[in-house]
């Protein structure tokens, strides 16, 4: 891990390699997130987002590479890190209070009550993603939002260093949506919490994040810019939307500013025919870094590509 970024990071990814069957996914990820910081990641279907995500929280081991969280290298799922999918990962026979007490419950189940203060935790979080009206109803009594309310309490349960969420809000309508994300902003503010928030749509990207990290394999490197190369996504761009703890309101969305942001990361990260060279990409973020040069292609690589 680079000096500079030893006292202040709280996700450390270096050097990270995915590959499968041969067919390289993910390509040098190098990326230093702080405590606090609301991280949005995009880029083309098929990129590697959901890979990248998966290695972070455990499910995944890299090909090459490593994870680290608050200075400990970690590989497997535990509760650091809290997870919220599109779909939803709730208990169809549980009630809502029961599913987000699932982690207590299937330690002591079925003999054993949690403990008093994990109940009163349990509550405060669903009253604080507007839940606490439902406690008894199970999971096919729920809109889809409020399935992701209960998904995002029962994450937050575990009280993890870092909230990873794939695509959380894409299978909701437009109006929840909208609402999700404002949630989102409210529990994020109120509780100082860091998240890597994955999704497809740029416009959540750039609204809801402190800073944007575009994986892309559209880029050319020394092994020259064609189809052909067997190269994996790597991080195109990644700058800073906002000073963290700052979430904005909705009326960003019709500025100028706001729109322009996301035509550049559309063309930097999304435009196949848009292929900048390693050497220019937008790593403007402070705690952009990179461990390999343009021209340097790893053992791994050469292999995979054989
Ligand atoms: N376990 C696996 N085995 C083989 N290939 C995989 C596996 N997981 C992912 N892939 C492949 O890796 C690539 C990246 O997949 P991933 O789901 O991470 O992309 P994504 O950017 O999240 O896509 P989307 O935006 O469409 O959800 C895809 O080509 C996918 O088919």
């Amino acid at each position: 891990m680079p000096d500079r970024f030893r006292n202040s990071t709280l996700l450390h990814v270096e050097d990270l390699y995915q590959a499968f069957g041969g067919k390289v996914v993910l390509d040098n990820i190098d990326l230093s997130v702080a405590a606090g910081e609301l991280v949005t990641v995009v880029g083309p279907s098929g990129c590697g987002k959901s890979t990248l995500l998966r290695i972070i929280i455990g499910q995944d081991r890299p090909a090459g590479g490593q994870v680290w969280l608050d200075g400990h290298q970690l590989d497997t799922p535990n509760r650091e890190r809290g997870v919220v999918y599109q779909h939803y990962s709730l208990f169809p026979n549980l009630t809502v209070l029961d599913n987000v007490l699932a982690g207590h419950r299937l330690r002591g189940w079925p003999w054993q009550k949690p403990p008093a203060e994990a109940c009163e935790l349990a509550e405060h979080l669903l009253a604080k993603t507007g839940m606490d009206r439902h406690l008894e109803k199970y999971p096919h009594q729920l809109s889809g939002g409020q399935r992701q309310r209960v998904a995002i309490a029962q994450a937050l349960m575990q009280k993890p260093r870092i909230l990873c969420m794939d695509e959380p809000f894409s299978a909701l309508d437009p109006g929840t949506r909208e609402t999700m994300q404002l949630l989102l902003l409210e529990l994020w503010e109120a509780f100082g919490m860091t998240v890597f928030f994955v999704t497809h749509d740029l416009e959540e990207a750039v609204y809801l994040g402190t800073r944007l990290v575009a994986l892309s394999p559209y880029y050319t490197d020394d092994r020259g810019d064609g189809d052909g190369v067997n190269r994996g996504a790597r991080v195109v761009v990644d700058r800073s939307l906002r000073p963290i703890g700052t979430a904005v309101s909705p009326r960003i969305k019709t500025d100028q500013a706001f729109a322009q942001c996301i035509q550049e990361i559309r063309r930097d990260a999304f435009d196949p025919d848009h292929r900048q060279h390693v050497s220019t990409f937008d790593l403007s973020h402070p705690h952009s870094w990179v461990t390999f040069t343009a021209d340097e292609v790893r053992p791994a690589e050469s292999q995979a590509a054989e």
